[in-house]
């Protein structure tokens, strides 16, 4: 099975929906690949960082080695630890990764709970250089008159829309 496909999977069931529903959403169908090269910096603290911004997609999935990601949450930056091997699923609107869960990489909050909006940055580090592509799931390049509806079925009284 696909990477991606499985991982809407995953994140379809912990938000409590049929395994397929965010696939056949279409929330797969779009991929754009970015490359990153950040190279080591002798002065990281003299160093803007990159600008903070959440991700105009569904899913980013990255791999980070080095570290450098930071993720606005609950009011502070946090560092994301890096941890070779493993892949970080960066999601905009579906998902959240507290820190408490970070070690996972992949935690998924409570939709019904909190629709955020996943502010993060890469700061500058001695260590280096952090290379690596970047898979963002999103429809944007395709062209395309689909409209993404909101997913009734996460709908209620205590969770109307906001
Ligand atoms: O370099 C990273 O870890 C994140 C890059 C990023 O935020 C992006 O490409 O949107
Ligand atoms: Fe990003």
């Amino acid at each position: 099975m696909k990477l991606e496909i499985c991982l809407f999977e995953l994140i379809s069931e912990a938000l409590g929906l049929d395994p397929n529903h965010l696939s056949d959403m279409g929330c797969a169908d779009g991929l754009a690949l970015l490359g990153h090269y950040y190279p080591s910096c002798p002065q990281p603290e003299l160093t803007i960082s990159t600008q903070d911004h959440t991700d105009n997609d569904f899913i980013t999935i990255l791999q980070d080695h080095i570290g450098g990601l930071k993720l606005f949450y609950q009011d502070q930056w946090t560092n994301i630890p890096p941890t070779p091997g493993a892949l970080v699923v960066n999601a905009k609107d579906y998902l959240q990764t507290p820190p408490s869960h970070s070690e996972t990489n992949f935690i998924v909050a409570d939709y019904k709970q909190q629709v955020c909006e996943f502010q993060h940055k890469v700061v500058a580090n001695q260590v280096g250089p952090r290379v690596f592509v970047a898979a963002f799931f999103t429809t944007g390049p395709i062209e395309t008159l689909k409209v993404y509806e909101l997913i009734i079925e996460l709908l209620s009284e205590d969770n109307p829309v906001r």
